[in-house]
Order: structure tokens, then sequence, then C-alpha cells
């Protein structure tokens, strides 16, 4: 069972770079949602029309401002129609102003990264689950802030940059911790769950996900691609193509990409195994950076109500977020109680249901309100969004388990027998072919837990792989220690005399005849005697290691063999099943 820690900082081997921001921007276990604004630039038909930006920020106390709009800029028209129109304020985590370049305090891709990225990062390697999601209408620029373009890029390629950044720095460090990074991308569109990192076969109809309720780990995309990363590159590919995904998907159902939900997660585990209690160290954590669809939509979707009932159920995930956020922000949901959690309507979409953990539940969480300078009426909807928003509480946990080598390969065992047992249990009820239902429940209960083995096996090799690497450099620094010991035996440096004492010493030589000091020390007669001793001092030494370094290849040779065994045993259970999140 997994055993839920508070961080442990103390934890040496297990921790994220500290220090790097003041103590009262760092969120507590159970913080509040954190939430940041950004003003985008005009784009060229805002110049065009000659409009004028609304929004001022404060970079002292982080106050942004929507001001009243004149009477020229037509876009605004409707807002004019309204009975109440005023200047309206709102106090924000952070409020980036990246409107324009040549001011001061203009907040480039890189200070959003610095700023929050870099923080949320942090968490992950303490343990923490994060998610980080853009809102605001079309064109406000959220899917700049998250994915960027390849000269600006967002918070997503940075987050994963920084991440193997971190990786390859800590393995250096301390190579007993092993990490191991899994990436998914799926969107939600009209309610459905589609397989970002599974190329759309041309001519055929898209394959949609279900979703599934764990009583441990919450809900989850069923056979969902989860794909093992070990490089920048690498997950970058994946990125790619799941964007192009996206967008093929989109042209090919005559839609714009605003219309869907965008969920890119990563999912990091670090392994660190003590090798003389023989205990391994596992925190696992969720990142989860999604890209929300444009709010606009939703609101005349809602707005006009008449529309078909496929056209609403489009961002019906939007407005149900709007609902579930307005129901987390109410005090009353804030209270401990079955009755209270359950006014929250996670399950009325798809997005919220999957995101309930992460807006509700054990994750720390961001929102990023995107704004456009220039629209008072969107622009301060999004702002309460965002300030409603402000007022969640999350409540996250270190996730985090301390297992022994016997308990892991007890475990192992057991779950091999339960394999076994289900294995028959299929075949049986697929023979009897009477209740297909049962037979499917099965088969599913089966392949999870075949997919929850093969993790286990895949922990077991990268323990394997920390214990090599950490023996590795404990040979290497062996290997130096005998060098530089032999080398100081076989060649003694030799003693340092202060001023005075070589002055006296000087002159007791004079009185005796001799020329120098050093040249006693080198050439003398008691010498010979003394590089004797030193030699076999040094042979001694020398032996010493030597059974030292063999005891380590041996212990080397059997951590290969077990590895090798391992390996050969999941060559022989050729799995393939598909990993659920
Ligand atoms: N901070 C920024 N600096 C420079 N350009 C920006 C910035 N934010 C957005 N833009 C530009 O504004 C345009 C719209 O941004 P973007 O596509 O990110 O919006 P969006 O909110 O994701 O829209 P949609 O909901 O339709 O997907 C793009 O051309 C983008 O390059």
């Amino acid at each position: 069972m997994r055993a839920m820690h508070h961080s442990s900082a103390s934890t040496p081997s297990l921790r994220a770079r500290d220090g790097i921001l003041p103590p009262q921007m760092r969120m507590d276990a159970g913080g509040n949602v954190r939430v940041v604004v950004r003003v985008r630039a005009f784009l060229p038909r805002e110049i065009e029309r000659g409009a004028e930006c609304l929004i001022s920020m404060d970079p002292h106390t982080q106050m942004t401002t929507l001001h009243v709009p004149n009477d020229n800029d037509p876009a605004n028209a409707r807002a004019k129609s309204r009975k109440v129109i005023e200047e309206k304020s709102f106090i924000f985590d952070n409020s980036f102003w990246s409107h324009n370049k040549r001011d001061r305090h203009y907040a480039h891709q890189e200070d959003v990264y610095n700023c929050l990225g870099e923080e949320f990062l942090d968490h992950n390697f303490e343990g923490y689950h994060t998610c980080i999601f853009a809102y605001g209408q079309t064109g406000s620029g959220k899917s700049y802030t998250m994915m960027g373009t390849p000269d600006q890029p967002g918070l997503i390629p940075r987050t994963c940059e920084d991440l193997f950044q971190r990786i390859e720095a800590a393995q250096e460090e301390t190579p007993n911790i092993s990490y191991h990074v899994r990436a998914s991308y799926f969107e939600v569109y009209n309610e459905h769950v589609r397989d970002l990192l599974v190329p759309v076969i041309p001519n055929q109809p898209p394959y949609y996900l279900k979703i599934r309720e764990s009583p441990t780990e919450g809900p989850y995309v069923k056979d969902l691609t989860e794909v093992p990363v070990r490089s920048l590159n690498e997950i970058l590919r994946y990125m790619k193509a799941g964007d192009a995904s996206r967008t093929t998907a989109s042209t090919k159902m005559n839609d714009t990409s605003s219309r869907s939900h965008a969920v890119f997660t990563i999912m990091l585990k670090q392994i660190h195994h003590d090798m003389e209690t023989d205990e391994t160290t596992e925190r696992s954590s969720r990142i989860r950076l999604v890209d929300l669809a444009g709010s606009e939509r939703a609101k005349s979707t809602e707005a006009t109500g008449a529309r078909l009932r496929e056209g609403s159920n489009i961002n019906k995930s939007l407005t149900t977020l709007g609902r579930v956020i307005a129901a987390l922000a109410d005090p009353k949901a804030q209270r401990p109680g079955k009755r209270h959690r359950d006014i929250v309507p996670y399950r009325d979409s798809i997005l919220t249901w999957l995101l309930k953990d992460s807006l509700g539940g054990n994750s720390k969480t961001a929102m990023i309100a995107c704004i456009a300078p220039s629209d008072y009426e969107e622009t301060l909807s999004t702002l309460r969004y965002a300030d409603q928003a402000k007022r969640i509480r999350t409540r996250a946990v270190v996730n985090q388990d301390h297992i022994s080598t016997a308990e892991r390969d007890a475990q192992i065992a057991a779950m091999a027998e339960e394999i076994r047992i289900l294995q028959l249990s299929v075949s049986d009820s697929r023979r009897r072919e009477k209740d297909a239902k049962e037979s499917e429940e099965r088969l599913e209960e089966y392949q999870n837990r075949v997919a929850a083995m093969q993790r286990m096996m895949e922990e077991r090799s990268l323990v394997a792989e920390g214990k090599i690497r950490s023996l590795q450099t404990e040979n290497e620094a062996l290997r130096l220690h005998l060098k530089l010991a032999l080398d100081s035996i076989k060649n003694p440096i030799p003693e340092v005399v202060v001023k005075d004492e070589k002055e006296n010493a000087d002159k007791e030589n004079a009185g005796k005849g001799r020329d120098s000091p050093v040249d006693e020390a080198y050439y003398g007669e008691d010498d010979e005697y003394e590089s004797d001793v030193y030699e076999e001092k040094a042979n001694d030494v020398q032996d010493y290691m030597h059974d030292l370094l063999e005891d380590l290849a041996l212990f080397r040779r059997k951590i290969g063999d077990d590895k090798g065994r391992f390996l050969d045993e999941e060559a022989r259970h050729p799995f393939g099943v598909k990993v659920n999140i």
C-alpha cells in the first residue's frame, strides 16, 4: 500500500533545488491554488482597428487593473451597452506584463518559467503532484504561454529541459538514485478523450478512450499511451508528434484547436537505494500541464442556450470547470465532510472529472489567466474566474514509499501468483463465454495487474542499475585513492623546514661539514632503510586494495547477473500491455 508522508526535506539524496524563491512564495502542503495573470501584446488586427490597451499592472503590488474602454473601439460596443461599466482591480500572486517589450517590467517566457515553472518542478522533485493550467479567451496567449514557439519556448518545453538537466546533474552527484520519466498527451474534444501519442490513421474514425476511476489513484484514462522518455530530445519529439496529431485531427473534423483541451502529463519517479540498509525509497510525482480551450466559446454557447446538444457539448468541460471552481472556492466546500465534497460537480464533464485531483485534491495547482489587452467583457470574465480560483485550497502530500529489497521480491512473487490465477479465470470465463461483461472485467483487472507487475520489474532493474552506478563510483574513488596512496608512499613529500629551524639546521650542518638537510633526506644512509619500509607498506596497501577491488568486481557481476535475469524474465513475458494513468 502507498504510504503518504509529508516532505522529508532531510532525505539528502532526494531533494529539490532549494532556496530559489523566498519562503513566502512557496506553497505549504495544503496551499491555495496559485493564480497568475498575463496580458499579451496587440495582434496586427488589433493595431489596425486602433484598439486601446485597457490593462495596467503594478509590479510592486501585483495588481491588475481593467480600465473602462473609450467609445472608439467597436469591439467593446457590447460592453458599453451594459448598465454598469467600471474600472476593476484584482490582486494576483503574479501579474505578468507581456504587452510592451520596451517596458522595464516586460515578462518574457523565461520570466514566467522562472517565477512559476521552476518552483513547481521543485515540488515535483520533493514528491508532490502539480498541475498548471492556462485559462482565457481564444487568442489570449494560452498556447504561447504553455507551448510557445521554437524561438520562444513556453512553460512545457522549459519544464522538460529543466527536468532533464536536473536529472543529469543529480545523477553525477548521487549515482544511487535512479530517475524514471514517462509522458502522455491527450486531448478532450467534444466530451471525448483522444490519445495524441497514437498516430491518426487517415480515413479512419478517431479512436476515443474511456475514463475509469480507481479507489487509490482517482480518475484515469484507460489504455492511454504512456511512453518512457530518457532525454529532452525524446520528450520534445513526442510533444511535437502529439501537437501534429492534434492539428490533423482538428482539420479532419473541420474544427479549430481552440475547441479542445490538451493535457500533457509527465510522471517522474525517483528511486533511491540505500546500500547499507538495502532499502529503497521511491518518490512519484505527476506534472500536469494543461492548455484549455478558448473560454468565450463556452460562454456564447451558454448565452444562446438553444444550440444543438452536440454544440453545447463542445465546451461542456469549460462551463463545468467554471462551476467546479465556483463550488471549490465556496467556503462550505473547504469544510471537511462528505456532504460538502459532494456538491462539487466534477463528474459533469470529462475534463473536470479527469482533473478532479488537480483541482481539489492531492496536487499543487496553478492557474495562468491569459488576457487580451483590449477586450473589456472577456477580460473581466477571465479575471473574475481567476479571482475565484485564488480561494481554492488543495491538499497536496508527498507521494513516497519505503520498501526493502526482500519486500519488493515478495510483492513481485505474490503478484505473479495473482496474475496466474487471474489468467486461469480469464481463459475459463472465455471458454464458457457465458457472461461477456464478467469476462471483460476480469481481463481488464488482469491487464492492470500485469502492467503493475511490469512496472515493479522495471523498478527492480532501476534499483540494480543504481547499485551498479554507485559501485562504479566507489570503485573509481578507491582506484584514485590507491594511486595517490602509492604515489605518496613511493615519493614522500620532503619535510618542510620553517625558516628559523632551517637556519639552525644549516648552522649545525655547517658544523658537521655536510651540504644541506634536503640532501640528507634524499640521499642519507638511513634513507635506504626508510625506503624499504615504504616499499613494503606500499605493497601491503596495494594487496589490500586489490582484494577490495576484486570483492567489488564480484559484487558488480552478481548485480549484473541479477539484472540480466530480470530482463530475461521480462523478455519471456512480453506483456505489451498499455498502462493507465
Ligand atoms: N506574450 C506574448 N508575446 C508575443 N506574442 C504573443 C504572446 N501571447 C500570445 N501571443 C501571440 O498571440 C496569438 C494568439 O496566441 P495563442 O495562440 O497562444 O492564443 P490561445 O489563447 O492559445 O488561443 P486559442 O484558444 O485559440 O488556442 C499568437 O499569434 C501568439 O503568437
